[in-house]
């Protein structure tokens, strides 16, 4: 699981003196095990913090702990000195968990690409005190208590005895949902299937009900041609279910998705905390992976790697996918795509007869094109993972940033039939990695994951020359969160006319998953920035796998 702390455009103070951020986690939530916080679009000034008591969401006492060095351009931006302070103000955070914290602990943070901020920590006479209440409600010691409400609210009551001042207040509220009062919930059930049309919607059952079977399979129809397409002879059921704007498609494949939504609304569960496991596994559907048509192979490997139920992007596309047809999943971050396209990618490679070695390498097989490096190297990872009890079967990464020469001989070495790469990469060995190219005429599979930000980051054109230079008689994938018109055209340039398209996105839905923990803060604008350290510091302590947008 990944998360993020996701600032866009670095809207810091919209809201006057009640400042406010929200995070969530993994909203568009790439580039995995990033060390660093990416303000994209965002600056940070200089930020003059008084007396910073950012506490652990955890409510260490953490004073007088590490200092931080938050810069990603090596250059110390931040100086927490963190003394005692005596002058009466004192600016609480609370735990999630209902403990305070102040000082706190800091690690490095680096900020790509944005301004890293000074924060001077400073001891402050203004007699200011601000609390950062507990979602649990128990009063912060010295500070203002918020009372947060656990169902779906991000709006925070704070109980502030001693003032009513709210421009001091800091707010953290939470919510699986952005300001989502009524607790909307995501749901999934049963995956309607337009015939004819072969857009798959995903119908949004209760995620949150026990017990109950969540997604049902429609039958895949599917006799239409297949084989690859000029781009003016798109696929059928696209054209159907996809043309115009993108909010359309959606009213078109989620009208039974949406029926479905307004009859039922789910408790929400409290988010706060990111430990806080209540709903942990709720993303998860009842269908299990061994009721899959998978190898047992393939099958100990996904029990090796702790899963067992499919999460619904799992189920949704799985056993399409495994019957050989060509997928355009809109899917969103952080919902199980990598193991929704390496298994059926796993079980082609397995099924193919054994490589002759009499011959230099064995072909390539399958190609995961991925948007970044971090993105390609959790693939390849996930892969190893799943491939435990495939010995036969190797994975190699090819991204960029990395010596090429390295690659080319670690590609001669240890053959490999699955290739995870980014775009540029590949191209790259391509055209100047000799026999690479003879290599690919073996590829019975090509994914482009996350297709919508390889195309925000340019590399249409990259695409298109690594598809013509596969071979045609493939199965071709495409994970995408959203379905713009570029996205089409490369489904309509690499992938069969036959494809079926599976939206498991609701319509009017947050970006990010529930099951991605979301919450909110709302604090002056001066704090911001040190408030929103000390949760990023204290969430990459403690989270091996956090990830930060
Ligand atoms: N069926 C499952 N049961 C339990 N955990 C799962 C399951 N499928 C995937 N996961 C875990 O969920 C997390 C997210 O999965 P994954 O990385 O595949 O999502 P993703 O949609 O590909 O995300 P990203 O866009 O960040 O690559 C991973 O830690 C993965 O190990």
């Amino acid at each position: 699981m990944s998360s993020g702390f996701s600032q866009r455009g670095g809207r810091g103070g919209d809201f006057g003196d009640e400042a406010g951020f929200r995070s969530s986690r993994g909203q568009r939530g790439r580039g995995g095990r990033a060390s660093g916080v990416s303000h994209r679009g965002g600056r940070y000034g200089d930020l003059d913090d008084e007396e910073s008591g950012i506490g652990s969401p955890r409510g260490r006492r953490g004073r007088g702990g590490r200092t931080t060095d938050l810069s990603g351009r090596g250059r110390r931006g931040s100086d927490l000195d963190d003394e005692e302070d005596d002058s009466g103000e004192e600016v609480g955070f609370r735990s999630p968990r209902g403990r305070r914290g102040r000082g706190g602990r800091a690690s490095g943070l680096s900020s790509r690409g944005g301004r890293g901020s000074d924060l001077d920590d400073e001891e402050d006479d203004s007699g200011e005190e601000v609390g950062f209440g507990s979602p649990r409600g128990i009063r912060g010691r010295g500070g203002r208590m918020s009372t947060l409400s656990r169902r779906g609210g991000t709006e925070s009551d704070l109980d502030d005895d001693d003032d009513d001042d709210d421009d001091d207040a800091i707010e953290f509220g939470a919510s699986g949902g952005r300001h989502n009062r009524g607790g909307r919930a995501e749901k999934m059930g049963s995956l309607g299937s337009r015939r004819g049309g072969k857009v798959r919607d995903v119908d949004f059952g209760d995620r949150r009900s026990k017990g109950r079977k969540m997604s049902d399979f429609g039958s895949s129809e599917d006799d239409s041609e297949s084989g690859e397409v000029d781009e003016d002879d798109g696929p059928s059921g696209f054209e159907d279910g996809l043309s115009g704007d993108d909010s359309g498609q959606e009213d078109f494949v989620n009208s039974a998705a949406k029926k479905s939504v307004s009859s039922e609304s789910v408790e929400q569960e409290t988010v706060l905390g990111t430990r806080d496991n209540g709903g942990a596994d709720s993303y998860l559907s009842q269908r299990r992976f061994d009721e899959c048509s998978l190898s047992p192979a393939t099958l100990k490997g996904v029990k090796a790697a702790g899963y067992e139920r499919m999460t619904a992007v799992q189920e949704a596309t799985l056993p399409i996918i495994l019957k050989g047809k060509d997928v355009l999943a809109k899917a969103r971050t952080g919902t199980g795509k990598t193991v929704a396209f390496l298994l059926p990618a796993i079980e082609v490679v397995s099924k193919l007869p054994p490589h002759d070695h009499d011959k230099k390498r064995p072909p390539i097989s399958v190609i995961v094109v991925c948007p970044t490096r971090e993105l390609a190297d959790q693939a390849a990872a996930e892969a190893n993972k799943l491939l435990k009890f495939h010995p036969s079967i190797g994975v190699q990464l090819v991204i960029g940033g990395t010596r090429m020469a390295l690659e080319q001989k670690r590609m001669h070495t240890n053959p490999c039939q699955i290739l995870v790469a980014t775009p540029g990469r590949l191209k790259d060995h391509m055209e100047n990695t000799p026999g690479f190219a003879t290599r690919l005429m073996g590829v019975k599979f090509l994914i482009l994951d996350e297709a919508d930000r390889l195309l925000d980051m340019g590399f249409r054109t990259d695409i298109e020359r690594i598809v013509a230079a596969l071979p045609k008689q493939r199965q071709t994938l495409l994970f995408s969160a959203t379905v713009p018109d570029e996205v089409r055209q490369v489904c309509h340039v690499a992938m069969k006319r036959d494809l079926e398209f599976v939206n498991t996105v609701q319509e009017g839905s947050e970006e990010t998953h529930s099951q991605v923990k979301q919450m909110h803060l709302v604090a002056p604008l001066d704090k911001q920035f040190s408030i929103l350290y000390g949760l990023l510091t204290d969430h990459i302590s403690e989270n091996v796998d956090y990830k930060v947008i």
